[in-house]
């Protein structure tokens, strides 16, 4: 199996690193100073189930990659766009591009680019940064993954690459028939554990301990699941309740990525979370008060950290 991964980071280096110590042509795209490091170092992922190394070829350039079997998208939604334009070297016949990202709008924006015939869904559940440039910091978390074709069909390519993933070690994954509600409960779960470890800068734990945090960290949950039943997922009330169980089960000193960024003065996915679901809940006349808070409180550290990250 040929594999591109776009935007080798956090999730991309860690299941990249993973897919080819099972054995799969991985071939990873980075930028900058991190780039540098995978090319003359190659990748090392320090993980709370064991560090790892592994050599493999890295580049800027997808032409120097040329046509794969997949490519798993994994840049942070602020860069889809541009990065999706960049994918016509990757994609051949049979391509199928999968998005392992946060957020409800990935799928259309490389549909767009590449056909919708080449995309694929996915969701990442796994706690991991770029600790230093050539290095991925895996953390925790569940390290489960869930693909599949967003039309809700079994395929031959999906059920190929979940068998990929299943031989990988420190990977568990789901080959599941209903990937656009799996896309938007991560939606839901991520504007909850994200927007309030942002917003108040404590972990699960702390946010758990008190009964109006934890309400909110619910309400948040609730709100984004009633936008996505009128965007046409099956959201319901017991997806709720299993996921706050979900939530109550997680470590309590778990952030976020969003929380990663802001206090490490990074570009922020706020538009493509609370940003994206506050504009698809106007347009179903949907309200939305406590993405709306987390939106308001995040947005001028938003505009800082991309200031700062373009100074
Ligand atoms: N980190 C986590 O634990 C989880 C993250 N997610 C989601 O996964 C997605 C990826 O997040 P994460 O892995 O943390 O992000 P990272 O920032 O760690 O990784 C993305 C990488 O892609 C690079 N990149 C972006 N555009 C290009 C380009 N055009 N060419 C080459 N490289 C490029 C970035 O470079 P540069 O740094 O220079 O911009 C960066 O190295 C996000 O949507 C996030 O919400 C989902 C589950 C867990
Ligand atoms: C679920 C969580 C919190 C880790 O998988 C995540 O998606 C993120 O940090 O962006």
């Amino acid at each position: 199996m040929k594999v591109a991964v776009y935007g080798a980071g956090g999730v991309g280096g860690y299941v990249g690193g993973r897919l080819a110590q099972a054995g799969a042509e991985v071939h990873l795209i980075a930028r900058g100073t991190h780039l540098d490091a995978l090319r003359e170092a190659g990748l090392r992922v320090e993980s709370v189930e064991g560090d790892f190394a592994v050599d493999l070829p890295a580049t800027d350039d997808p032409a120097e990659i040329g046509p794969c079997d997949y490519v798993l998208f994994t840049v942070k939604s602020f860069d889809t766009e541009a990065a999706a334009r960049n994918l016509a070297p990757l994609v051949g016949e049979d391509t199928a591009v999968v998005s392992l990202q946060n957020g409800v709008d990935n799928e259309s924006v490389l549909a767009d680019e590449v056909g919708a015939e080449h995309v694929m869904g996915g969701v990442a559940y796994v706690f991991s940064t770029i600790g230093e440039p050539g290095v991925i910091e895996h953390t925790g978390g569940p390290t489960s993954f869930t693909i599949g074709e967003l039309d809700g069909s079994r395929s031959e390519r999906a059920e190929r690459l979940a068998k990929w993933f299943e031989r990988a070690d420190g990977m568990d994954v789901e080959l599941s028939e209903s990937v656009r509600t799996e896309i938007w409960e991560k939606a839901a779960f991520i504007c909850a554990q994200a927007g309030m470890t942002a917003a108040v800068r404590l972990p699960l734990g702390e946010i758990r301990r008190h009964e109006e945090s934890w309400s909110m960290y619910r309400r948040l949950f609730e709100e984004v699941c009633e936008v996505g039943r009128a965007a046409g997922t099956d959201l319901t009330e017991e997806t709720v309740e299993e996921w706050m169980a979900f939530a109550e089960g997680l470590e309590g000193d778990a952030y976020s990525s969003l929380h990663y960024d802001l206090t490490h003065g990074k570009r922020m996915e706020l538009e493509g979370l609370h940003g994206a679901i506050i504009r698809r809940a106007r347009e179903h006349d949907i309200a939305v008060p406590m993405n709306e808070a987390v939106y308001a409180i995040l947005t001028p550290w938003a505009a800082r950290n991309a200031q700062s990250d373009e100074d």
